[in-house]
């Protein structure tokens, strides 16, 4: 069985520390990711698991013979790398360049037989470039090329595939076929391991992800384990919104404007009913145009509660899909007297967050302003048997003003008093 090691590796360009006691040990079929920022190391660690630079502390095992131990073509079999440049100095038809990558099969001086263009021709087939096989490598597209070198590393037949930002030049329906052939391979027993710049493609696709930060490894492990906001925060220096997609199932990572207000702070307080996205988009406008937010009840996990939480926006919460409770009820009820005016996103209702139109009500009749955004009162939000669509139009009886959009109520709340 195959299996691939990196022992308390440092790796230097000079005097420049740049791989900082990187250990990793990867099994049999698995699909790793390596991501970070730019010059995290990422190219490093590849050059170094692929033999193309020596580490000056630790080793890199292929089944515990360190590679600088096996011959250069017996490696070869073993270890195929696909670099991040993949331009060829000398103009081979395509074909040509993924025969090469037979080379390593070959004895000296031998021709390479009807089995080697077989492989070769799978090869390009598997990677959608048979069709280019006739055309000369220069005259290629950046993705094309990159398609053809893959062929080529893939002809090498190798145990082990090391890819550097395998779908930089691909255009999304080749990434996710290059992606998707990459799994392939990990599954028929290929250990594969990629640098990859788009965190999502690597969640989405790979069993494990290394994340790097300054030639240190932050994090090893499933990409639920290591896409955690904070961390990539830590990583990247950006905030990002960590969610499951409800169609997929996978973990996506969602990137957020930094969160500089293009107005000052106007001094007026709102607060908010959301919940399941449906006040994201509000909160940034809001909180944009200098208003002080707020929102409740949420749950947490919930992508409203994330988005807040970056924001720096105050909230109530409970347990993840959990009903309001009475504590949290009165809580929010408390914020809620606090603030200028609160506005209904349109959110879906259910028995366990339609008491926040309760306190709706309350604050209404206590004098509040309660603004509804017409699309909150499509009967197709109402999952409570008519309960939610009931207290919203009793609201609207009380004095609630529905709105198109947040800007009529940003223009109304901003608007001069007249005395
Ligand atoms: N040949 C070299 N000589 C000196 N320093 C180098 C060399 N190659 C890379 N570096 C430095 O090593 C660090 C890591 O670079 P590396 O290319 O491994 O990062 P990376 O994570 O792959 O970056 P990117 O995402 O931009 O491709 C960077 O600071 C880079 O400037």
């Amino acid at each position: 069985m195959t299996s691939l090691e990196v022992r308390g590796v440092d790796v230097f360009y000079g005097d420049r520390r740049i791989i900082k006691d990187f250990t990793f040990r990867s099994k049999k079929g698995e699909f790793i990711g390596i991501i970070g920022p730019n010059g995290s190391g990422k190219t490093t660690l590849l050059k170094t698991m692929g033999r193309l630079l020596k580490p000056h502390v630790g080793v890199v095992l292929i089944d515990q013979t360190d590679i600088f131990s096996i011959g250069h073509k017996e490696f070869a079999k073993q270890v195929a790398a696909v670099a991040q440049d993949t331009t060829i100095d000398f103009d081979f038809k395509a074909i040509d360049i993924v025969l090469m990558g037979r080379n390593p099969h070959l004895g000296r001086l031998q021709m390479e037989t009807v089995e080697d263009e077989k492989i070769a021709r799978d090869a390009m087939e598997m990677t959608g470039s048979l069709d280019l096989m006739d055309r000369s490598i220069n005259s290629l597209s950046g993705g094309e090329r990159q398609r053809v070198i893959i062929a080529r590393a893939l002809a090498q037949q190798p145990r082990i595939l090391l890819l550097d930002e395998p779908t930089s030049h691909l255009d999304i329906n080749y990434q996710i076929e290059t992606m998707e052939l990459l799994k392939h391979l990990s599954n028929e027993g290929l250990i594969v391991i990629a640098a990859i710049h788009d965190l999502n493609l690597a969640a989405q696709y790979c069993d494990r992800l290394i994340m790097l930060r300054s030639g240190e490894a932050i994090a090893i492990g499933e990409p639920e384990e290591v896409l955690k906001a904070e961390r990539i925060k830590e990583a990247f220096r950006c905030d990002v919104v960590v969610k499951r997609h409800p169609l997929t199932n996978v973990y996506y990572v969602a990137p957020l404007p930094k969160q500089n207000r293009s107005r000052p702070e106007t001094g007026v307080r709102v607060h908010l009913i959301c919940g399941g996205g449906s006040g994201a988009s509000i909160m940034h406008e809001l909180h944009d145009e200098g208003f002080r937010v707020s929102a409740g009840v949420l749950n947490m996990l919930d992508t409203d509660y994330e988005v807040a939480k970056v924001l720096g926006i105050e909230t109530v919460v409970d347990a993840p899909f959990s009903p309001i409770s009475e504590e949290s009820y009165q809580a929010n009820l408390r914020m809620m007297e606090q603030t200028n005016a609160v506005v209904i996103a349109p959110v879906a209702f259910g028995h366990g967050n339609v008491k926040n139109l309760d306190a709706c009500q309350t604050v209404l009749e206590a004098g509040k302003c309660v603004y509804i955004l017409q699309r909150s009162l499509d009967p197709d939000n109402d999952f409570t048997d008519g309960i939610a669509g009931d207290k919203l139009s009793t609201l609207i009886e009380r004095g609630a003003v529905v709105i198109e959009n947040i800007r009529e109520m940003v223009d109304a709340l901003l608007a001069p008093k007249t005395q």
